[in-house]
């Protein structure tokens, strides 16, 4: 199975459990592994026979934009339930990265695999 992705996608929104975050929005960034069939596209150099990944990353910002969660693992559950299920993808990898969460942390977040790559 091949894989269409986006990588280093930084979206600002609500996220986390102190009130200081209910207020101020923080940068998170995703990095999306979807598993998709390029063959037809390649045979026929057509956008119609792929997952067009533009269209994705409208769908995902401004999801995430417009999001209140507190935790993480709600929002990369949302994302991958979105990417799933409204473009058809049988299997999804997310990666949140929180960064600066963790004082002294470069890094924290969560990566999440869902469904099964058929091949
Ligand atoms: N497993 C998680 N742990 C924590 C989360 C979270 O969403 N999932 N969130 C926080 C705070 O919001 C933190 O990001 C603020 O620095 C703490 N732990």
């Amino acid at each position: 199975m091949d894989i269409i992705f986006l990588g280093g996608l930084e979206i600002k929104t609500i996220i986390g459990i102190y009130d200081w975050e209910r207020v101020a929005k923080q940068t998170v960034i995703l990095d999306i592994e979807m598993a998709f069939d390029i063959q037809k596209a390649a045979e026929t150099d057509d956008i119609q026979h792929t997952l067009d990944y533009k269209t994705v990353s409208h769908r995902v910002i401004s999801f995430v934009e417009s999001s209140q969660f507190f935790l993480v693992e709600r929002l990369i559950s949302e994302i991958a339930d979105i990417i799933r299920n409204e473009f058809n993808v049988s299997w999804v990898k997310v990666t949140l990265n929180k960064k600066g969460a963790i004082s002294g942390a470069s890094d924290v977040g969560i990566i999440i695999e869902r469904g099964e790559k058929k091949s």
